[in-house]
């Protein structure tokens, strides 16, 4: 495996611990008898934007939903924010509403609330985390300006474009404050002018110094966005490194054949 990615090895301290805030070893995970991770080892240093690729059904999103034990790995151990959550099977986390706050997710399709307006979407959140209501409406309105979308704060999603309720729904993880932020094909249900939209605000987030974990099919997004890209072939880790390797000059032969079959259908 290599090296953990994080803004520590950058630096010309060699001493200093690289702070990870999702560490991953050896996950297991099985559907139905059918092995979907097997062995899977990945950290995620803080500030840094991994992108984890490859086949569809090749485990993925399960390998992201296993940071916030959406779903939970038969064996292997996951650490976030430096706390094991997760054992050799057995959930370790006591307390699994802090760890949804602490790792927020996007998704493909926003899950925002239809009823209610952007403002309100990012206040609810808050609401449940018992966040103070004027505290949750300050942070609702300060969060949709810093993703470009506050003048659309009284619209409902519907009149929303779908770029606009992306960034609503980047708004609303913010809000609790997560050391991590998981995306699950944040784009793919984006026409390019909304990429673009998102992939700006992650830039900043990530100039910020925010983690962010992202599971793509978009691979010119993937190289564009991220510091790391982790090829998940079959649920095994095939290759894994800087964007220009991984996508551009691969070193496993199975990673240039995901590339050409991409390639063919893109
Ligand atoms: N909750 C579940 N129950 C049963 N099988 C599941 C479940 N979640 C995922 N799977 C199966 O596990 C395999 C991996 O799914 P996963 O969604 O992790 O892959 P993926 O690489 O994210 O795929 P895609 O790119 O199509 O989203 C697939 O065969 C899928 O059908």
């Amino acid at each position: 495996m290599s090296e953990p990615v994080t803004a520590a090895t950058e630096t010309s301290d060699a001493k200093a611990a690289p702070e990870v805030v999702v560490r991953m070893e050896g996950l297991r995970k099985s559907f139905d008898g059918r092995l979907v991770l097997d062995d899977v080892h990945l950290e995620v240093g803080r500030g840094r934007i991994v992108s984890v690729i490859g086949q569809s059904g090749g485990g993925k999103s399960t390998l992201m939903r296993c940071v916030n034990l959406l779903e939970r790995p038969d064996q292997g151990r996951v650490e976030v924010s430096g706390e094991v959550v997760h054992d050799d099977g057995r959930m370790v986390c006591r307390d699994l509403p802090g760890l949804r706050r602490t790792v927020g997710m996007v998704f493909q399709r926003f899950h925002l609330f239809p009823h209610l307006t952007a403002v309100e979407n990012v206040v609810l959140a808050q609401r449940r985390a018992g966040v103070p209501e004027q505290e949750a409406l300050e942070r609702a309105v300060a969060l949709l300006r810093r993703v470009g979308v506050a003048h659309r704060g009284l619209a409902y999603p519907e009149q929303l474009s779908g770029g606009e309720q992306q960034r609503v729904a980047i708004a609303r993880a913010l809000a609790l404050r997560p050391d991590v932020l998981l995306f699950d094909e944040p784009t793919s249900s984006l026409d390019p002018e909304a990429t673009r939209e998102v992939l700006s605000v992650m830039r900043e987030l990530a100039a910020d110094g925010m983690t962010m974990m992202l599971v793509t099919h978009e691979l010119p997004f993937a190289r564009e966005v991220s510091d790391h890209v982790v090829f998940l072939d079959r649920g095994r880790i095939v290759e894994e490194g800087h964007p220009d390797d991984v996508l551009g000059n691969p070193a496993q032969a199975r990673t240039r054949e995901f590339l050409a079959s991409y390639g063919s259908t893109s």
